[in-house]
C-alpha cells in the first residue's frame, strides 16, 4: 500500500527526497515524469519527478494534478509536494499555485511550508530562510540563472503566489514539541490561515514537525521534512520495513560528469575535478551559433574509461552576458539540449556512469537517455544518492546532484563510490 505519494518539481529534488526516504529502509519507487501505465507493484513511498519548477504556472499545475491522479490510483491518501530547499520560484509561482490546486483537489484546508534541510545548511528562523550563515537573499542564490532569490522571508515569497492567507509557526513553538505545534496550526486554521511556514533549524525540529503533521493529507517542503515520516509510520506499524537498497549492478568502466549547474558549490566542484579530469567547456553563445558538433567530436576522441567532464558551469557575470544576448530561456535551453545530446553520445560510446549536476540539467539528460524509472542506491552526500536505471537496454548508474549539494570533491567522491 502506498502510504505517501510525492511530487517533486525537479529531478535532482526527486532523487534527494527518494534518497532521504530510503535511508529508513522502506521501499521507494522513483518515476521520471508521470508514468503512462497505471500503477502496479507500488511501494510505500512513490515519488514522481517532474520538471516543472520554471514552467508556466498553468502547465506546472496541470502536470502536478496529473501526478496526483496517478498517485491516488496507486492508493496514496497522503501527499507531499517537494520543492527546493532554497524555495526556488518566482513571484508567479510555482510553489504556491501548485499547492493550492492540489489542496483544492484533496479538500485540504491547511498545509505547511518547510524547506529546511539542516544537513545541507538550510535553516528557517522566524520565517527567514538561511543558507549556511547567510540569509537566502545574500547567498549565491541571489544570482541563480532561472530563479534568482532576492528576498529571504518565506511568507513574503509565498504571499504573491497564493490566494489565501499565509502565517508562521515559529521556532519558539516548534521547540515546545509536537502538541504545541499542532495547537498553533489549529489556531491558525481557525483564523483562516491556509498556508503555514514552519521554522526548523535542526533535524530534531523536523522530527517534531513530522510528528505534528504526519496525518495531514497534504504537506509541502524540502526533502528533509519528509525524512522522519517513514520512521514514524514504521514505529506505529502503518508500515513494515523492506530492503530497498539496490546493490550496484555490474557496470563497465566508462564515466562522465555533465554539469549545467552554475551554483557556487558546483563551480567549486567543477574547478576541483578539472585538476584530475579532461574537461570541455560549453559556451551558450557558441552553441546557439554553431551547435554541439564540436563538443560531440571532442567526446568521441576521449578514451571511454578516462576521467572527463563537460560543463557549461560559469560565473554569474558570464551567465548574465549569455542571457542578455540570448534571453534566459534560450540560454538555458541551448545548454540543456547540448548536454542531453552529449549524454546520448556518451552512452553510445560505452559510458555507463553519469554524474549530472543541476536539476534542469538532470531533467534534460534523463529525458534524452529515456530513463523513466530509477532505483535508489548508496548515498554519496546528504540528499544525493546513486540511482540505477536502464537506458536503451543497458544498465546505467546516474547521480543527479542538486546544484548546491555535495562537498568540493563530490565528482571524484561519486565515482569512487561505484
Ligand atoms: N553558462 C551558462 N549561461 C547561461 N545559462 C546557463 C549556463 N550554464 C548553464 N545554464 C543554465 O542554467 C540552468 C541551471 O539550472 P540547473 O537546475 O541545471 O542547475 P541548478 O539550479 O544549480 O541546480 P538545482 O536546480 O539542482 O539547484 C540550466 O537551465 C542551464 O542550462
Ligand atoms: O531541495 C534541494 O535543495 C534540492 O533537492 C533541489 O530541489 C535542487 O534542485
Amino acid at each position: 500500500m502506498t502510504v505517501l505519494g510525492c511530487i517533486a518539481d525537479d529531478f535532482t529534488g526527486a532523487t534527494d527526497l527518494a534518497g532521504l526516504l530510503a535511508r529508513s529502509g522502506v521501499k521507494v519507487n522513483l518515476h521520471m515524469g508521470v508514468p503512462n501505465a497505471p500503477p502496479t507493484d507500488t511501494a510505500a513511498f512513490e515519488v514522481i519527478a517532474l520538471k516543472c519548477r520554471t514552467e508556466p504556472v498553468a502547465d506546472a499545475v496541470a502536470e502536478c494534478l496529473r501526478a496526483l491522479d496517478w498517485l491516488q490510483a496507486a492508493g496514496a491518501r497522503r501527499f507531499f509536494w517537494k520543492y527546493c530547499s532554497t524555495f526556488d520560484s518566482t513571484a508567479d509561482g510555482n510553489i504556491g499555485p501548485v499547492a493550492e490546486a492540489l489542496m483544492a483537489k484533496l479538500g485540504a484546508e491547511q498545509t505547511i511550508y518547510c524547506p529546511a534541510f539542516p544537513e545541507n545548511g538550510r535553516a528557517i528562523f522566524m520565517g527567514y530562510l538561511f543558507v549556511g550563515e547567510q540569509p537566502l537573499a545574500e547567498s549565491p542564490m541571489k544570482d541563480h540563472p532561472l530563479t534568482p532569490m532576492r528576498d529571504s522571508n518565506l511568507m513574503r515569497l509565498l504571499e504573491p503566489q497564493v490566494t489565501r492567507p499565509v502565517g508562521l509557526a515559529n521556532r519558539l513553538v516548534v521547540e515546545k514539541g509536537a502538541e504545541a505545534l499542532s495547537e498553533r496550526l489549529s489556531d491558525l486554521k481557525r483564523e483562516g490561515v491556509m498556508h503555514v511556514v514552519v521554522d526548523a533549524v535542526s533535524n530534531d525540529d523536523l522530527y517534531v514537525i513530522s510528528e505534528a503533521c504526519r496525518d495531514m493529507p497534504f504537506l509541502t517542503g524540502g526533502s528533509a521534512v519528509a525524512m522522519a515520516l517513514p520512521a514514524l509510520y514504521l514505529k506505529d506499524g502503518t508500515l513494515a520495513a523492506d530492503a530497498p537498497k539496490m546493490e550496484a549492478p555490474d557496470l563497465a568502466d566508462g564515466a562522465i560528469v555533465l554539469s549545467g549547474s552554475c551554483s557556487a558549490m558546483t563551480r567549486a566542484q567543477v574547478a576541483a575535478y578539472l585538476d584530475q579530469a579532461d574537461g570541455y567547456r560549453l559556451d551558450p553563445l557558441d552553441l546557439a551559433e554553431n551547435g554541439v558538433d564540436e563538443a560531440l567530436a571532442w567526446l568521441e576522441k576521449q578514451p571511454v574509461g578516462s576521467d572527463k567532464i563537460i560543463y557549461a558551469t560559469a560565473e554569474p557575470s558570464s551567465v548574465k552576458a549569455a542571457q542578455e544576448k540570448l534571453g534566459v530561456t534560450k540560454a538555458g535551453r541551448v545548454v540543456e539540449d547540448a548536454l542531453a545530446a552529449l549524454a546520448v553520445k556518451a552512452r553510445e560510446l560505452g559510458v555507463r556512469r553519469f554524474v549530472v549536476a543541476g536539476g534542469e540539467t538532470s531533467g534534460a539528460v534523463t529525458k534524452a537517455l529515456g530513463v523513466t524509472q530509477l532505483t535508489i542506491g548508496a548515498e554519496i552526500a546528504p540528499g544525493v544518492p546513486w540511482c540505477f536505471a536502464t537506458s536503451d537496454g543497458h544498465d546505467i548508474a546516474l547521480t543527479l546532484k542538486s546544484g548546491n549539494f555535495g562537498a568540493e570533491s563530490f565528482f571524484a567522491d561519486a565515482l569512487a563510490k561505484l
